[in-house]
């Protein structure tokens, strides 16, 4: 199959690209995307202005068994500079997006500055959902303050932008997320980030899994399947067709794959799976993918994206 996709400046040779947060907080992390089969793109870990070492520890619990994780991280990174350097130090194998973040809006108008400045020329993700530092909604869900970054965003980040987006568990609140992105000359989106403020019980002793927020935290895995699946088609449905989609959530085989492009995807990020099963998951998912095309005669993506059937 022929994988080529194009979002802004930056062509893809195959679906796969890791979330941001997840193998890719250090050099050797990101290195081993770079190096992955079939990976098709990288991203760097949310970047804040200075380095921050994040929540208290247990802050992450994954099942797999069943596939699930939570995680309250609470943005442990390197800090801008640290990312920067890598994006404009290495030959970079695979188009490497930029993730960026800031727990306040002059944060991140000085951290996409810094990034407009420098020789940095591939996307970078405005992460709008991060979900988990304490005190601090998610600003996709305040409408009027994510209108408000915008504007001030595009007055003058002249770069492909994409933005990171929290799932929407209401048509209304589809409708109006959209007509706030049409306004502005995104790249793409990138939907869904983490289900936000889940709770897992460790049924040996009663407790919660993580410690950090009284072990609340943010949902990926198979349970976010479904609601990652209706985010990315109702904001196929409704954003204009030169912003595209990158699809995360729920991903663990090549029918979620193929699910995804049903719905509208772009590409694709594998979270929760990739730290899981490592970075061979990519391969994984291709084969499995393909063997699905293979059984319904698929021979490309034209034949998938967006076909989702309804019932007449
Ligand atoms: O706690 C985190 O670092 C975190 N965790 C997530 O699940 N999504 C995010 O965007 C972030 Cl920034």
């Amino acid at each position: 199959m022929d994988y080529t996709t194009k979002i802004a400046n930056q062509v893809f040779h195959h679906l796969f690209i890791n979330a941001a947060g997840v193998y890719c907080q250090t050099f050797e992390e990101l290195e081993q995307i770079q190096n992955a089969p079939c990976a098709g793109a990288v991203i760097t870990k949310s970047a804040t202005a200075k380095e921050r070492s994040g929540n208290s520890e247990p802050r992450y619990f994954e099942n797999s068994v069943e596939h699930n994780t939570i995680n309250s991280m609470g943005l442990p990174n390197l800090g801008i500079d640290y990312y920067l350097n890598y994006v404009l130090k290495h030959s970079l194998k695979l188009p490497t997006l930029f993730s960026i973040v800031g727990l306040c809006q002059k944060e991140i108008i000085d951290n996409l500055k810094k990034l407009q400045a420098s020789d940095f020329s591939g996307l970078t993700e405005l992460n709008l959902s991060y979900p988990n530092v304490s005190g601090k909604p998610q600003i996709a869900y305040d409408f009027a303050a994510t209108r408000e970054i915008l504007d001030n965003v595009f007055a003058f980040y002249s770069k492909p932008l994409g933005v990171k987006l929290p799932p929407y568990f209401d048509i209304a609140h589809f409708d109006q997320i959209a007509a706030i992105l049409n306004d502005y000359p995104l790249a793409y989106v990138n939907a869904i980030n983490s289900v936000g403020n889940g709770l897992v019980i460790d049924p040996e002793t009663d407790t919660v899994m993580i410690k950090p927020k009284d072990g609340f935290g943010g949902l990926g895995g198979k349970q976010i399947k479904a609601t990652a699946l209706a985010n990315v088609r109702a904001l196929r449905q409704r954003l204009h067709p030169q912003i595209k989609i990158i699809a995360t959530g729920g991903v663990t085989n090549g029918r979620n794959v193929y699910d995804h492009l049903l719905c509208g995807a772009d590409l694709v990020s594998v979270g929760s799976q990739l730290g899981i099963e490592g970075p061979t998951v990519f391969a994984r998912l291709e084969k499995e993918l393909e063997e699905i095309f293979a059984d319904k005669g698929i021979t490309d993506l034209r034949q998938v994206r967006g076909k989702l059937k309804l019932i007449a």
